[in-house]
């Protein structure tokens, strides 16, 4: 007998072991990271999702807050071959379910096949396999999370200083901490604000550039944050990262796609088309920018084309798909926090009108 279940959405019910008990659903998605479960599982994108790690042995050098990108566990659960009892120890005192013993590689193999798919989870003494297809069957569209950022943004303004070299406004869909610290390291301060923040809010700053955050769910839903791109588009800098190369497109007129199964890991290849260098870059998202309205693609994915970096010289902005702070990953891209720096010390103070 199990002590955990895990339903699919294609009607299968995998066997598992508990490792943290609890009862839980959400888009089920997978990793290919070998290192950085730490900083995945405290990834506020991770929000509504049930988190698979391809690789084998998770939680194998311990947990360590200093590695946390928020103050909490985000997926809704955690699914790995055999997970360490650190990880287990620090996912129960979380109240997020986890279990292991099961084959990985058979889910992974039906998320690349058949997409990201409602899931369903029961864990701990008395589950029975229908107490997971319950999940499953409740289990909404990542699309109907409407106001999902409310779950992962500050609700106050909150202030990191970094130094004064710039004012960065950012809007936080669910920024992940290293963001924020790329900047300040920079000399940046940065004035985070909340997710449905409005163009008044942003001009009471007076930002020498406007970021938008990384963040969980459909693009399409974080309208406050669209709302205030158009308000400031040609006006102000804007870079974003993620979720934020996301928003800024819409906002300016270009659309998204939701990916079969999307990008997370750390060894998607990036081609910038101007000095045709490839690098490796870290990434977590399962939504694409289709149409890129009046940015000009910059930076495109040596696997499958889809679109890594954005820009505009006529409205000073610069975004990337990927996650150029590189926690967990690989370094190659911080370079971005550069050029948002130049881009912020460019162009005088200006107020919305
Ligand atoms: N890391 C992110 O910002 C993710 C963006 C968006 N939620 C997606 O999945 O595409």
């Amino acid at each position: 007998m199990s002590d955990a279940y895990i339903a699919l959405a294609d009607g299968r019910v995998l066997e598992a072991r508990a490792r943290a008990p609890g009862r839980t659903r959400g888009e089920l998605v997978f990793t290919t990271a070998y290192t950085g479960y730490e900083e995945s599982l405290t990834d506020p994108s991770y929000a509504e999702q049930i988190l698979t790690f391809s690789y084998p042995l998770i939680g194998n050098y311990g947990v360590r807050t200093e590695r946390f990108e928020s103050e909490s566990v985000q997926p809704r659960a955690a699914i790995a071959r055999e997970l360490t009892d650190d990880v287990a120890e620090w996912l129960t005192s979380e109240a997020v379910p986890a279990v292991d013993h099961v084959d990985t590689r058979e889910i992974v193999t039906t998320v690349r096949e058949e997409g990201a798919m409602a899931c369903g989870i029961a864990a701990g003494p008395d589950v029975t396999p229908e107490d997971a297809v319950a999940e499953m069957e409740a289990c909404e569209p990542m699309s109907d999370h409407v106001d999902i950022g409310a779950q992962v943004s500050v609700t106050e303004p909150t202030v990191h200083e970094g130094g004064g070299a710039a004012d960065v406004a950012m809007l936080d869909c669910g920024a992940k901490g290293s963001i924020i610290a790329s900047l300040t390291e920079r000399g940046a301060d940065v004035h985070v604000l909340p997710y449905d923040a409005t163009p008044e809010d942003v001009a009471e700053i007076d930002p020498d550039v406007l970021f938008v955050s990384n963040g969980p769910g459909d693009p399409e839903n974080f309208v406050a944050a669209q709302e205030v791109v158009d308000a400031f588009a040609g006006d102000l800098p804007m870079a974003g990262i993620c979720l934020g190369q996301q928003v800024i497109t819409s906002a300016l007129g270009g659309s998204t796609e939701k990916m079969m199964f999307g990008h997370r890991g750390v060894n998607q290849p990036v081609k910038d088309l101007r000095s045709d260098k490839v690098v490796m870059t870290t990434q977590n998202h399962g939504y694409t920018v289709d149409d890129t309205g009046p940015l000009e693609v910059t930076q495109v994915n040596v696997n499958d084309d889809t679109v890594e970096g954005l820009d505009s010289e006529e409205l000073d902005v610069i975004t990337r798909q990927y996650h150029p702070e590189a926690n967990p990953g690989p370094h190659d891209s911080l370079g971005f926090f550069d050029e948002v720096l130049e881009l912020a010390e460019a162009t005088p103070h200006v107020a919305a009108d």
